[in-house]
């Protein structure tokens, strides 16, 4: 590919023009130094040869959408678009340090860590559906990692905007990670196929090469294209990379859009379940339900939604902030649990001998009044679900272990379940909850950090109708 020299930075009122970051298909990306507040970002400019009155407006549109998603903590944070005065639009995002493109290919990435960033990666596509919002773009080097190390999704919607106006070498960069049916034209994206582009992104991070490449064989446009329309990819080639993960990425690229996993959460569902097989903790899927995450800067017209978006059972209100990042000395959490659980659940907690300061014994009153709202739609629940849930054994007893660098590994003795039933494991740590996980095995490991308190309720899931909730059990984890 010949590549292009990058166009001249625009004159932005406010930045200070540093250098060039980088190149595609339609923008340049430039890192500028911000006067007010001052810090250093990214300024994404479009090409001047591919804006025209429509592409503005798209753009704008575009840019309304990703800055409402950016909340989502593995979404690029975007701080604001403009047009600049020479006429081209620009969007000015958070700095990040590498894109996943240049390590894949030169690096084996680690089993647990390839998990982490398609969970994290997962839950940002499904937020993004669940807005109605499909990203189109979906492959390695729209995964940028920002200073903190977190992966994040770039390039919402944009590109698709301006799938029209792309050159042939810029459409060439994104087949390996086109479905087939985008492909064939016979579709121009969709739930099903954005789970296509999830599945061979993460392929592609465990191969180091994209799913339907031949290394040294013949991998032109149409080499790919027919491969893909074929659906066998190559093995991974990886011994540590467990039969359950690779049989999973062959069926998120199935020919068949139906025999693939429904949706983005369901994919993500099941490499948690890889995670669990692994012995890994689970990475929790970070997925915003309430209409206010969301926001509603753009109007429903601006959404490029294709289709509905089945949500199932909606999972509760998941957190939507960036998990710190963990200390490395000397700080290090251990063994000391203060165990709150109590057999009739929440109502029955008792506080903290620690919480000794006036704003923790507000935060705990504040905590007491959000528990009680809970447990009164709880009951409600609850009533619905002994209804339909009668025979479905009930977790109790859950034990909890605090090991070291903030793991809470918590498990229970099983009560009886039959084949096909799941542990629906529910996570609230430090009054963020997390979306329900599913899995067969009666121990859940928790990832946490000092100081925080961690509560599990385990509830039985039987062919998608749950039993009785378990009593909450809850930790303290306290520094040493
Ligand atoms: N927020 C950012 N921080 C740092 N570098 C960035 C940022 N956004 C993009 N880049 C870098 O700028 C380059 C161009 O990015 P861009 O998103 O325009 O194109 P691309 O994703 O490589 O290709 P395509 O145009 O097909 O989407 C990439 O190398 C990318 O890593």
């Amino acid at each position: 590919m010949v590549r292009r020299l990058p166009s001249q930075p625009p004159v932005l009122p406010g930045f200070s023009y540093v250098h060039v970051l980088g190149s595609g298909g339609f923008a340049d990306v430039f890192l500028y130094e911000q006067n007010m507040p001052r810090r250093q970002v990214a300024v994404k400019v479009m090409l001047s040869e591919v804006v025209n009155d429509q592409v503005r407006q798209m753009f704008q549109a575009e840019a309304n959408l990703m800055a409402q998603l950016s909340t989502h903590p593995s979404i690029l944070t975007v701080y604001q678009a403009s047009v600049s005065s020479d006429g081209r639009p620009y969007l000015v995002m958070e700095l990040c340090s590498s894109s996943l493109s240049e390590r894949y290919r030169r690096e084996p990435i680690p089993v647990p860590e390839v998990l982490r960033i398609a969970i994290k990666i997962g839950s940002a596509v499904e937020t993004a559906h669940r807005a109605g919002v499909l990203h189109r773009d979906i492959k390695p080097s729209n995964i940028l990692q920002t200073a903190y190390g977190h992966p994040v999704l770039s390039d919402f919607g944009i590109a698709s905007t301006l799938g029209g106006q792309k050159d042939e070498n810029s459409v060439g960069l994104s087949i390996p990670w086109s479905a087939p049916e985008v492909l064939l034209d016979e579709t121009p994206g969709s739930i099903a196929s954005e789970v296509w582009s999830l599945a061979a992104t993460t392929y592609s991070l465990l191969a180091g090469r994209s799913p339907f490449e031949v290394p040294g064989g013949a991998n032109s446009s149409s080499d790919l294209m027919g491969r893909i329309a074929r659906a066998k990819p190559q093995a991974i080639g990886r011994p540590d990379v467990p039969a359950s993960l690779e049989a999973l990425l062959r069926r998120g690229m199935s020919r068949r859009p139906e025999q693939r996993p429904e949706s983005a959460l369901e994919f993500v569902r099941e490499l948690q379940l890889v995670e669990t097989e692994l012995g890994l903790p689970q990475t929790a899927a970070e997925i915003a339900m309430d209409d206010w995450a969301l926001g509603t800067v753009a109007d429903q017209e601006e959404r490029t939604r294709l289709r509905p978006v089945s949500t199932g059972s909606a999972p509760p209100k998941a957190g939507r902030r960036r998990r710190r990042p963990v200390p490395s000395e000397p700080y290090a959490p251990v063994g000391t649990v203060r165990d709150r659980s109590a057999p009739d659940g929440p109502f029955s907690r008792s506080a903290p001998g620690a919480a000794g300061t006036g704003f923790r014994r507000m935060a705990w009153a504040l905590a007491a009044a959000a528990a009680l709202v809970t447990v009164l739609g709880t009951v409600a629940l609850v009533v619905l679900v002994r209804a339909v849930g009668d025979g479905i054994p009930v977790v109790s007893d859950i034990q909890a272990d605090v090991q070291s660098g903030g793991r809470v590994e918590f498990s229970w003795p099983d009560p009886g379940i039959s084949d096909g039933d799941r542990y629906q494991i529910t996570v609230t740590d430090d009054g963020v909850r997390s979306t329900p996980a599913l899995q067969s095995a009666s121990r859940f490991v928790v990832d946490t950090d000092a100081g925080h308190d961690v509560c599990v309720t385990v509830v039985v899931n039987r062919d998608g109708t749950t039993g009785a909730a378990s009593a909450e059990k809850c930790v303290d984890v306290v520094e040493d």
